[in-house]
């Protein structure tokens, strides 16, 4: 049995706009079992970097909760967040050591005379060099600040980990770098983490469970292996196959049919309907409640049986598409 580090529970986050409300988090309940990742995926505006503020205490949710658990090896309870965007989350007038010292020396996580050795030492295990610390932002590529970014998180002694779009802004040569160092150090310090991105093949790599959204909705949670190989809900599977097969050499895919619909007027129903290739009457009445499957499988899907097993709903290519660049 695993036991849960985060346990969200009917998770809302609602705004104000132009007189009327956004949910951009519409009653979201999940688990990150300790020592593991979980990843939300979802197109841009379904809520992910939301849910992500709230989980990391930058943003109050309007309703649910969220409650952690001990973390491993009976250390303290804190959270740290990586960026998309490194230059952006880096003070450029500081030197990278002074940037990387901060979280330690403004939480007094290490004696004074200590913290320089730390940092030289956290440069190191992200595989930087040592000297690096005198240099300023600018002097690095978009990977080398994003390991920056990384060994500055580190500092704060995380036990948990919330990662927006970490590897969006970079290179795809870059990307999997920067995803398995992620990997080893969330394995190496026991890290409980939130993963969010737009590219499943990104997820993939590096989650235990993911979590699909559609407007502010899960409409499926799976361990990552059971979500590749039997994706029961539509959307997961049309954004499957958005995915790019590999030797096809091309870095703009499909995506369903339409656009996202606008969250200040979402459709009736199931929000997903409009678009979905396996619409029935219900689904323009009824919103589907994510329902737990067998394997670990939730899914919020009028036309998924009940016994859950994957139905598929569209075969390939056979669907208008939109598209949008991988980043
Ligand atoms: N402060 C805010 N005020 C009003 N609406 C907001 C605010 N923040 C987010 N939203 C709306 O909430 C919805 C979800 O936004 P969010 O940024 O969480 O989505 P996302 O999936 O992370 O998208 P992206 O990948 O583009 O960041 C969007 O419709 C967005 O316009």
């Amino acid at each position: 049995m695993s036991v849960p580090y985060l346990s969200v529970k009917s998770l809302s986050r609602e705004f104000k706009a132009q007189g009327r409300t956004v949910r951009a988090v519409d009653n979201v309940s999940f688990e990150i079992p300790v020592g593991t990742t979980f990843s939300l995926v979802g197109e841009s505006g379904c809520g992910k970097t939301t849910l992500a503020r709230v989980i990391a205490g930058l943003d109050k949710p309007s309703a649910g909760s969220m409650l952690f658990g001990a973390p491993l090896d009976g250390r303290v309870h804190r959270t740290q967040m990586i960026f998309q965007d490194p230059y952006a989350s880096l003070n450029p007038r500081w030197r990278v050591g002074d940037a990387i010292a901060e979280p330690i020396t403004f939480q007094n996580l290490r004696p004074r005379p200590t913290v320089a050795g730390r940092v030289e030492e956290l440069l190191t295990r992200v595989g930087l060099a040592a000297a690096d610390t005198a240099k300023f932002p600018h002097e690095f590529s978009g990977g080398q600040r994003q390991r920056v970014s990384i060994a500055r998180a580190l500092a704060g002694e995380p036990s948990f980990l919330v990662c927006d779009e970490p590897t969006s802004a970079l290179d795809v040569s870059v990307q999997a770098q920067i995803l398995n160092l992620l990997k080893r150090l969330e394995k190496e310090e026991g890290l409980t983490s939130l993963f969010i991105s737009h590219n499943l093949a990104v997820v993939r790599f590096v989650s235990s469970m993911i979590g699909v959204m559609y407007l502010g909705r899960l409409v499926e949670v799976a361990p990552t292996a059971e979500l590749f190989a039997a994706p029961r809900h539509p959307y997961t599977q049309l954004l499957l196959d958005a995915i790019p097969r590999i030797g096809q050499g091309r870095r703009t895919v499909s995506l369903p049919a339409g656009e996202l619909p606008s969250p200040l007027a979402p459709p009736p129903g199931c929000t997903f309907h409009p678009r979905c290739p396996a619409a029935m009457d219900i689904c323009r009445r009824e919103a589907p409640a994510l329902r737990t499957l067998d394997n670990g499988v939730s899914v919020a899907c009028h036309a998924v049986g009940s016994g859950g097993q994957p139905v598929r709903f569209m075969p390939g290519a056979a669907h208008p598409a939109s598209s949008f660049s991988l980043s």
